[in-house]
């Protein structure tokens, strides 16, 4: 059974390497686009690629992602195409896939049959932001029993009990939301960011991945001089995708990575 996340952690540890995550929304412009995007970023410096599944009711939506899911949702995509598009792509990658959907579209179809088909596709991980702790249990067992890790959020809001109860639960890593904030491009990391990531070092020895708002090189420099695992960029990569195309985002992921070693 693959635990692909871990073991990618597992091994850019042993090197004391850092983790690139770059998350794109699938269907903008549109899936072809998108399968050469994961192939460009595959190639160009991420270890691990967050592919968002879009929908109509986002949380957490900050305005480029938003729209970017707009457009997908414009042109039809929806969960069955995204993942006979991942299915296609997914055994060229040597990053594993983790998928990103809201769980209605999960409840909809049912735990088991998601799991599957998410299997099938090529997918090595899962985050549903929606999902809160309290609920994960019904598809945290589920997913590993597939070799499908689960990654759950910390918020700056959360309690410290609920960090440590987060931390236990989560698979993969730990998804550090660094602000309360939605996602989205900013002038700079929110400065409680080191402290968040030490809260959680004093719980768990997972690896500690951070996004939200992180857009430059010096951003994610810093997020791992402050001792993150792994960097998460979002909206800065959906942004230069429509705007640029796919090349200009292997350009970006490169210069993202040569900044982190
Ligand atoms: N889908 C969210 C973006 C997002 C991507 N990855 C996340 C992880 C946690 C919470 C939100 C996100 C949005 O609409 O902007
Ligand atoms: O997990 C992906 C998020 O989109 C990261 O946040 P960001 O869009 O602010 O970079």
């Amino acid at each position: 059974m693959t635990h692909a996340i871990s073991q990618c952690f597992d091994r850019l540890r042993s090197q004391h390497a850092p983790a690139l995550i770059p998350f794109i929304t699938a269907g903008d412009p549109d899936l072809e686009t998108t399968a050469k995007a994961l192939q460009t970023l595959d190639r160009q410096g991420a270890d691990i690629i967050e592919l968002g599944v879009p929908y109509s009711d986002p949380l957490a939506d900050g305005p480029t992602i938003q729209a970017a899911a707009t457009r997908a949702l414009e042109r039809g995509t929806n969960l069955d195409s995204v993942l006979e598009m991942l299915g296609r792509v997914s055994p060229n990658l040597k990053a594993p896939v983790i998928l990103f959907t809201y769980y209605n579209p999960i409840l909809y179809r049912g735990i088991d049959r998601f799991l599957d088909e998410i299997v099938t596709a090529g997918a090595s991980g899962l985050v549903v932001p929606d999902l809160p702790l309290e609920e994960a249990q019904c598809i945290l067992e589920p997913a590993a029993a597939r070799g499908i890790e689960v990654v759950l959020l910390v918020a700056p809001t959360s309690s410290t009990e609920r960090i440590e109860a987060i931390a236990k639960q989560s698979q993969g890593f730990i998804y550090l939301v660094s602000v309360t904030g939605v996602t989205g491009a900013r002038t700079q990391v929110a400065t409680r960011v080191p402290d968040l990531i030490q809260q959680i070092r004093n719980v768990t020895d997972k690896p500690i991945g951070v996004g939200f708002g992180i857009s430059q090189p010096d951003h994610a420099r810093q997020v791992v001089n402050w001792g993150a695992d792994a960097v998460i960029v979002g909206s800065a990569i959906v942004r230069r995708l429509a705007e640029e195309g796919v090349e200009s985002i292997g350009q970006f992921c490169q210069g993202l990575k040569e900044a982190m070693s």
